[in-house]
């Protein structure tokens, strides 16, 4: 969706994000959409190259559900020329020795099982998400040895269902959406139980099925900030491991312990779903690695409970969560309004997760900043992106501090390749280590950090 663009070419039918950003343009910064995105479905090759001339070894990417099925279910046929698509870019990559990481669902849906059966809101997504699946183990597992199921369940259902900020865009009246159906204190919730239950079938699937034979790994990416106490209160702590556990907990606890943290439980009652035993043992320890995204730190500070008023998951945590502490933000803030460069977070994150959830193995699958798009700098003054050099500089330095105290790090992604489309902010904010001239058919162009990464890589 953010980077291949051919939104109506080669067989592929329509996924949420189709209809949310033509359906609802106000809701995206610059009234875009994923259309012709970067045009990696044409310029794939040149993406590739591009990977190799800075040394990487690994590209990770995701494939479209309706390429693959563009009826969403198995019965609705195989796309060929989709598996085409993909087999072409998979072959490219390895023919230059970069390995595909290859993501099943990053929250591109298909459009007629939204319109079937409601999408993620149903228990029907789990077999059409596991038939999805098995076409991709079938036709891509020979080549690809690392799986990603879906791609951090929790903006899925908390953008989708919660603020509405993001496709399918259902939330209660009074969220930052504004939508006209949902609600925001059941449906996240709801999405994100049969998030959980799709990626566990799949992954009894693989395991039962096809990892014995392609002997490839699987696993899911979580999201996760961190969070530092507003102040030294007990109230502010204990605020900092509630959004902690709303954020994280709500998909780590169940893959670790098979059932959701403490505080949610509490918190959220009845309108948290269960597990039934069948369903708890299924989802614990459903992978062989966590794929982990890290951004930013926020300061996290106690907020009274809705007492019934305006139920949501984005205030069921009691947890108000801010970038800026008396007016001084936690550190520099990038262009989205939500990104605060904090490269600390990154270790703390890593050695909690070491400490509270056994130390699993973790691919850093994300981890990035942006800069505005302002059309009236000139391309040369544009690639000179010192900010993210300094970014990854110190984020890879919090990484080996981690390491060396015992963290589990496998692997390392930078988010991102190239500037894409960037969901709800559209184009208007650049998240790549190359340069994408929107006004030149797409054209590429190595920043400075794509430069500085290669010496990184050599050494
Ligand atoms: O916002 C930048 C990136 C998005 O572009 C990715 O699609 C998404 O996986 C993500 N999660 N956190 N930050 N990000």
């Amino acid at each position: 969706m953010q980077y291949e663009g051919g939104a109506k070419e080669g067989g592929k039918g329509q996924s949420i994000w189709d209809t949310f950003t033509h359906q609802h343009p106000e809701k995206i910064a610059d009234r875009s959409n994923g259309d012709v995105a970067v045009d990696s479905y044409h310029l794939y090759k040149e993406d590739v190259k591009l990977m190799k001339d800075m040394g990487m070894d690994a590209y990770r990417f995701s494939i479209s559900w309706t390429r693959i099925l563009p009826n969403g279910s198995l019965s609705g046929g195989v796309n060929r020329e989709g598996v085409n698509y993909y087999n072409n870019l998979i072959n490219e990559l390895l023919s230059k020795g970069v390995q595909p990481f290859v993501t099943i669902f990053h929250w591109d849906s298909p459009q007629v099982l939204e319109d079937k059966y409601g999408g993620f809101l149903s228990h029907n997504i789990v077999n059409d998400f596991k038939d999805y699946a098995e076409v991709c183990f079938k036709e891509f597992g020979d080549r690809v040895k690392h799986w990603i199921t879906i791609n951090q369940p929790f903006t899925f259902a908390s953008g989708g269902y919660a603020t509405g900020t993001k496709a399918p865009g259902r939330c209660s009246p009074w969220e930052q959406g504004k939508c006209s159906v949902g609600d925001s204190g059941t449906e996240p919730y709801l999405v994100g139980h049969h998030e959980l239950l799709a990626h566990a079938e799949t992954v009894r699937l693989y395991k039962e099925k096809y990892q014995a034979t392609q002997k490839g790994k699987i696993g899911i990416t979580l999201v996760s900030h961190w969070f530092l106490p507003f102040s030294s209160s007990k109230t502010s702590n204990d605020a900092a491991k509630r959004a902690v556990d709303f954020m994280f907990g709500w998909f780590m606890d169940p893959l670790i312990r098979g059932d959701y943290p403490a505080s949610m439980k509490g918190l959220v009652g009845n309108r948290l779903p269960k597990f039934t035993k069948e369903q708890s043992d299924l989802v614990k320890g459903s992978f062989d690695f966590i794929g982990l995204n890290y951004y930013t730190t926020n300061y996290a500070d106690r907020l009274p409970p809705s007492n019934g008023l305006n139920t949501s998951y984005s205030t069921d945590s009691q947890a108000n969560l801010t970038g800026v502490r008396n007016g001084v933000p936690i550190g520099p803030r990038a262009a989205s309004p939500w990104l605060y460069i904090y490269p600390e977070g990154f270790r703390e994150l890593l050695l909690y997760i070491k400490q509270y959830y056994g130390n699993p193995a973790i691919y850093i699958t994300e981890n990035g900043v942006d800069e505005a798009n302002n059309k009236s700098v000139p391309l040369q003054e544009a690639l000179k992106d010192d900010t993210r050099v300094d970014f990854y500089h110190r984020h890879l330095l919090s990484m080996l501090r981690a390491i060396r105290e015992g963290a589990n790090v496998k692997g390392y992604f930078a988010w991102s390749l190239l500037d894409n489309f960037e969901w709800g902010n559209g184009f208007t904010v650049r998240f790549g280590l190359n340069f994408v001239d929107y006004n030149d058919r797409n054209k590429r162009y190595p920043k400075k950090s794509a430069h500085w990464f290669k010496e990184f890589l050599k050494k």
